[in-house]
């Protein structure tokens, strides 16, 4: 059959577009268009593949496994291809694909393991004797990359199980949605491009080279598979999750046996309406054949198992008009294009505006003014802009171009780093920087000074009553009161016994207040407790900070920037002169008997939950630390260690039972 000529080049077309969105996706970590339209690209390929077989060629994507193997990780080969699933969207399909399998398997009913479908990064785990020895990525599912380094610092993966055998297992990493959104509004801070989703967020972070850096995004992990499970003697994929979890491996517990397929599509709604009550994102369910000697039977084609598929949620998705695209100068300078729309409900909440991070982000999907636009809400929370729905353009729509000069202050603009996407305003006494600092001053994790709204503060500033955040130490009744109407007896006295009271508060907030680029709370938290005094943390050296538990290069060398700048240094004596607490509160509680020492938890105490723990540890001076690094000086055991034992015992950390702590450690 001749295939006619638009037909082919429709096909080369879409071939090309979707080569475009995996390269994208696996390589870039960075896709433009949602999972979706993705699929649905592909399945319109795949059709008209079906339709005119003579197009398909050994290199289409539809006879290859998503993924491609990139440099800098050794290559290793899998032992069985690590496959992708098929997938679908609705109910017609997913009782089409039982048919098939009853038919294939010649018989009325099978039974179903239905699981979420988690959305992270596939990874296979090797152990022998039962120790890790090798974890490796999907790859292209026959080729992966050793990832060993980076996944021994996620938490939940065992370092050795508790069965001593030698077994291969696969699953899921994911980071949870709260670190996804962490992780992006840092990036965002520091000017770099954002992940567009939790499952790419884990991508990037597992294929970054410093495990270092690994170790700090929060990543965990489910696994579902279990290689050759015949060895172990199991007989269905139930049957492997039970083994899974009993060797020591989290294991999702959201999964459920069904009879028929109406359970399956039961299962399929009650989880797309819950799907918001879980910390990490599920992108749909998976269903697979119990059975492993039904799933052998039906064997698999070159890119997905013919005994599983993925019954996937439809992302909510809403469409409406882009009105405007404002420009929003931030405490660093950066400059953020914010959409603003017409209001729309989303998962259960009026959204209007979503910031549009960068402008390559706007280039690349092509939004404009005046555009329909698609909504989404990333990894279920935040609201963003997926792009233009181009058919309903009417030519009026307006192109954002990044801009020249500071939307505010007119000033130079620019990029600081050739890494960054960021562009921002070079001015160092622009006013809308100075406001942003000033309403990060006052915050509540900050100063916490309530009576100092953006409206007021705002009026400081064009008053030129506040030039920099230590002028609001030196305000008085004349001044506020020259800011005029609305400001009544009441209010000046608020804002000056506020003021007069943040003067006390603790040093970590203060530090938080200054707005150190690349330092939140946890950090300003971590900096208080260590140097107790702000001329210890401004005198401090590089080795210094680096040697404290979760600061490392790039946080260190953005303090020591900022604390060698003279405005800064002008600031910190203004402060100081004023009578603001610079360490002396801290100073006098920060005594104790674990003064100085990083003490990890592993397993349950018997006397106190871990928040307890890590409370009572503070009291006594100590600093308590989530996992085991070779700065922990203790580790405390307790009841069903987990793999924080192996790793302390290999730093040589002392290990200590609950009694032997609470003995050296002790209230007496
Ligand atoms: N937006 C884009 O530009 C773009 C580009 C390429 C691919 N994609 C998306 O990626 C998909 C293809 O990726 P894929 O090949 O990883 O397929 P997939 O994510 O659709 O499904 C397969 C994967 O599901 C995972 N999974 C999660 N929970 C599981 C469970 N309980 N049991 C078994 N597996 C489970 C496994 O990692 C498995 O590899 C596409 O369908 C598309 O949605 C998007
Ligand atoms: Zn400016």
């Amino acid at each position: 059959m001749d295939i006619p000529k638009n037909i082919k080049e429709h096909y080369e077309k879409l071939k090309s577009e979707i080569e475009e969105h995996n390269y994208r996706y696996y390589v870039l970590a960075d896709p433009i268009i949602s999972d979706q339209e993705y699929d649905k690209l592909f399945k319109e390929f795949a059709e008209l593949e079906k339709k005119y077989p003579e197009l398909k060629t050994s290199d289409s994507p539809t006879q290859r496994i998503g993924g491609i193997v990139v440099e800098g990780f050794n290559k290793v080969n899998h032992s069985i291809p690590m496959l992708s699933l098929d997938n679908t969207y609705n109910e017609e399909e997913i009782l089409d694909f039982h048919k098939r399998v009853l038919k294939n398997l010649s018989l009325n009913r099978v039974e179903y393991l239905c699981e979420l479908k988690i959305d992270g990064v596939s990874v296979a785990l090797r152990y022998t004797d039962g120790l890790l020895t090798q974890a490796i990525t999907r790859g292209d599912g026959t080729i992966g990359e050793d990832i060993t380094q980076n996944v021994k610092t996620i938490p939940s993966i065992p370092l050795k199980l508790r069965k001593n055998i030698s077994v291969e297992v696969r699953g899921e990493i994911y980071m949870p949605k709260k670190e996804f959104v962490r992780i992006n509004s840092e990036r965002e801070e520091k000017g770099l491009p954002i992940f567009a989703n939790p499952r790419n967020a884990t991508a990037g972070t597992l294929k970054l080279l410093d495990s270092k850096e690994v170790a700090k995004r929060k990543l965990s992990s489910f696994m579902y598979y279990v290689i050759f499970p015949q060895n172990y003697n199991l007989q269905t994929q139930e049957e492997a999750m039970n083994f899974l979890k009993e060797v020591g491996f989290r294991i999702n517990p959201n999964y459920k046996k069904v009879e028929d397929i109406e359970q399956v599509i039961e299962f399929w709604k009650e989880w797309n309406r819950r799907r918001k009550e879980l910390e990490y994102e599920v992108d749909g369910i998976v269903v697979k054949v119990n059975s492993f000697e039904l799933q052998r039977i039906l064997g698999e084609t070159t890119r997905s198992p013919r005994w599983a598929i993925a019954f996937k949620f439809e992302a909510e998705q809403k469409e409406t008009k882009l009105k405007a695209i404002k420009l929003q100068v931030g405490s660093t300078g950066i400059i953020t294009p914010v959409a603003e729309f017409v209001p729309i409900q989303l998962e259960g909440t009026t959204v209007k505006r979503a910031s549009l991070h960068n402008f390559d982000y706007i280039e690349e999907r092509d939004i404009r003014e005046g555009d329909y636009v698609l909504i989404e809400k990333a990894g279920g929370i935040i609201p963003q802009v997926i792009g233009p729905i181009k058919e309903k353009r009417t030519g009026e729509e307006k192109i954002i171009q990044p801009p020249e000069k500071c939307p505010v202050c007119g000033g130079k603009v620019g990029k600081i780093k050739s890494s960054e996407v960021a562009i921002r305003c070079l001015n160092p006494s622009c006013p809308e920087k100075l406001l942003r600092m000033l309403e990060n001053f006052v915050s509540r994790n900050a100063m916490n000074i309530q009576g100092l709204g953006p409206k007021i503060l705002k009026r400081m500033v064009d008053a030129g009553l506040v030039k920099d955040i230590a002028d609001l130490y030196y305000l008085d009744e004349q001044k506020i009161r020259s800011l005029g109407e609305g400001i009544g007896d009441k209010t000046v006295e608020n804002i000056l016994t506020q003021i007069e009271q943040s003067k006390n508060r603790e040093l970590y907030r203060l530090i938080n207040a200054l707005g150190i680029p690349n330092v939140g709370l946890k950090t300003a938290k971590d900096l208080a407790k260590h140097f107790k005094n702000l001329d210890n943390l401004i005198n401090a050296k590089f080795d210094d900070f680096v040697k404290i538990e979760g600061i490392g290069e790039d946080i260190a060398n953005a303090i020591l920037k900022f604390f060698s700048q003279e405005e800064v240094k002008k600031i910190v004596k203004k402060l100081k002169d004023a009578g603001v607490n610079t360490g002396k509160k801290e100073e006098e509680k920060s005594e104790g008997p674990l003064k100085g020492l990083v003490i990890c938890q592993t397993g349950a105490l018997s006397k106190m939950a871990r928040q307890e723990f890590a409370e009572y540890v503070e009291s006594k001076g100590g600093i308590f630390s989530e996992n085991v690094t070779k700065k922990t000086n203790i580790l405390v055991v307790g009841e069903n260690p987990g793999s924080k034992l192996d790793k302390a015992q290999s730093y040589g950390i002392t290990i200590m039972s609950e009694e032997e702590f609470f003995d050296e450690y002790g209230e007496s």
